[in-house]
């Protein structure tokens, strides 16, 4: 089993989604429904220039755009900086504050390709989902110079994610594996939902996805701390 790091607290260990690689905790009802529809309201209040539409999402991004050269930190509304808090205090970011918040719009149907969130970011993960569950599935990254490998054969496990629900991902499962939400307008529960029990789903059950709005909380450790540095050689 996964090593316990020490920054968690000791009852941390019953969120551990054991079956799946190092490390996966899955909090449900982190937060309540009086929450999530505050936190709707809000994204759904943020100016409209403040979305990006990509193929397949649309997003909101807070805290400033994460830059190999350090990011230019803009103030985090009071709304998400409270979750920014109680996330961080949880130890998720090792004693570091969060200080970027993506959020994600997906219509039943739309997902997001798999990836890797990459260096820019402290090596943890940490989801808030409202309004509608989603799968989040994860792949082998592809071996260099080896023959075509289809992403069916790269698949190796899902989380189900309902409304309300906390998830934080550290070591391989934010380092190695990659990972992608599939544009379906439903999602057919296995044995290869990781988190089943702990989510509460049965296999064999199918769920039909609504809008889901997910926040992405994450610490973003190179910070400009100030914009004439930016000019400078
Ligand atoms: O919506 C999600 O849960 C995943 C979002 C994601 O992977 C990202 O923003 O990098
Ligand atoms: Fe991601």
């Amino acid at each position: 089993m996964a090593a316990f790091p020490s920054h968690f607290p000791e009852d941390f260990q019953k969120f551990l989604v054991a079956s799946a690689p190092p490390l996966v905790y899955y909090l449900p009802d982190f937060i309540t429904e009086e929450e999530e529809s505050i936190l709707l309201r809000q994204v759904y209040q943020a100016p409209k220039t403040k979305w990006t539409q990509l193929s397949g999402r649309r997003l909101q991004n807070w805290g400033g755009l994460p830059h190999p050269k350090g990011m230019m930190a803009e103030k985090m509304p009071e709304w998400l900086q409270t979750y920014c808090h109680n996330i961080s205090s949880l130890g998720a970011f090792s004693g570091k504050c969060a200080n970027h918040v993506l959020v994600n719009e997906y219509n039943p149907g739309e997902g997001i390709m798999p990836h890797e969130d990459g260096p820019l970011y402290h090596p943890t993960v940490t989801t808030i989902s409202l309004g509608s569950h989603a799968l989040l599935d994860f792949y082998e990254p592809l071996v260099p110079g080896a023959a075509a490998q289809s992403q069916e054969s790269r698949f190796v496990l899902s989380l189900l994610l309902r409304p309300r629900s906390l998830l934080i991902l550290q070591q391989d499962m934010y380092r190695r594996l990659l990972h992608g939400i599939r544009g379906r307008h439903d999602d057919t529960l296995t044995d290869t939902v990781k988190n089943l029990v702990q989510a509460g789903g049965k296999p064999g059950a199918s769920l039909s996805r609504g809008t889901r709005v997910s926040l992405t909380v994450r610490h973003v450790p190179k910070v400009m701390k100030n914009k004439l540095v930016l000019g400078r050689k």
